[in-house]
């Protein structure tokens, strides 16, 4: 299935028409739920649900600043490939995030939760349909407002090779200087205690540089973390930035022992408690508690609901919950840990 053809090119030349200085004035001013009129030239037509709608193109805006999120954010009919004539990653996904919930995010490896995040931190925008931030279309969004009300753990997190201090601050700088502030980011996932054991505490560099055979013992040459470790060190790095709007979370216990990612789990599930969150995991004991679970095979949301609901409704979701559940029982009915 592909958009139809010349969508870019016709989107383009309506864009052309540029609005009058009091056109603008009055759009500015418009106190109404937010629809430009370049987004109105730029809209896509959706006419039969089956095919996507023509793809949207980038039209000049003047950039909105973004308000702490109110209401909820809102995918409309969203569709996404990596590039023409690559296949289609999300199929019209419209699931809503709303404000001070948690929504999960459920699918087989490759279902596209996390292309899913990147669109939602705005790396990139739909091929066609819309993200919107309490009705106002992420496009008209400054992009580096809407990434500062965000905090996520990417499944695939940076390590810099800087101090243990730095790595962790990188999620809120002024934190650099405020060691109450980043021993409680750290102790949240039990990191504080390793990171103290360190030859530098927190200013122990976090990578390795062997220059000769002497520098082995040299605590200037940094250390090495585990695989864990570093995940914990990502994940204090969001929790640095507690006052954001929506936290997203990526696999946060992927690279975790279980009785680690247990306790952060649990550790998550307080601190998600009356905030707006999106949680990815395989680990289904980990989601069940969401407001909203999303199962997204393939790029398409086939069921949502709550945890009870879905196991009530016998589909995707339940068949998932079975399968991990029964590879944690042994003779007894146990549900997975
Ligand atoms: N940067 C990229 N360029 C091209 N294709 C990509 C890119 N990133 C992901 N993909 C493709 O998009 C599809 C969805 O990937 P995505 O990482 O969103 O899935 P996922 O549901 O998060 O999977 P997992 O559970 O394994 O993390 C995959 O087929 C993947 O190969």
């Amino acid at each position: 299935m592909r958009p139809a053809r010349g969508g870019r090119a016709s989107a383009t030349s309506r864009c052309s028409s540029r609005p009058s200085p009091a056109a603008r004035r009055r759009w500015r001013t418009w106190s109404g739920p937010w629809r430009s009129p370049t987004s109105r030239c730029c809209s896509t037509t959706t006419t039969a649900r089956s095919s996507p709608p023509r793809p949207t193109s980038p039209c000049p805006r003047v950039p909105l600043d973004v308000s702490p999120l109110r209401a909820g954010i809102e995918l409309r009919d969203v569709w996404f490939r990596y590039g023409p004539g690559k296949p289609w990653v999300l199929r019209g996904v419209d699931p809503t995030i709303p404000a001070g919930h948690t929504v999960a995010l459920v699918g087989l490896n490759g279902a596209g939760k996390s292309t899913l995040v990147t669109l939602l931190c705005r790396f990139c925008d739909p091929t066609s349909g819309s993200l919107s931030w309490d009705g106002a279309d992420y496009r008209d969004l400054r992009a580096d407002a809407l990434r500062g009300r965000i905090a996520t753990v990417f499944q695939d997190f940076m390590r810099y090779e800087l101090t243990a201090r730095e790595n962790i601050a990188l999620g809120d700088l002024p934190a650099m200087e405020d060691s109450s502030r980043l021993t409680a980011a750290a102790g949240a996932v039990r990191l504080h205690h390793t990171i103290t054991s360190l030859p530098k505490g927190y200013d122990t560099l976090l990578t390795r540089t062997f220059l000769d055979q002497q520098d082995d013992d040299d605590p200037e040459t940094g250390v090495l973390l585990s695989g864990g470790q570093w995940q914990r060190v990502a994940i204090a790095r969001t929790l640095l930035r507690n006052r954001c709007d929506l936290m997203i979370l990526d696999e946060p216990g992927s690279g975790l022992d279980a009785e680690a990612e247990h306790e952060i789990h649990q550790r998550l599930r307080e601190l998600r408690q009356g905030r707006t969150s999106v949680l990815i995991s395989h680990r289904l004991s980990a989601v069940r508690e969401a407001d909203a679970i999303v199962v997204l095979p393939q790029g398409r949301v086939v069921e949502q609901g709550s945890h009870d609901a879905l196991m009530a409704a016998g589909g995707h979701y339940a068949r998932l919950f079975h399968i991990q559940a029964g590879g944690y029982r042994s003779d007894t009915a146990e549900a997975p840990a």
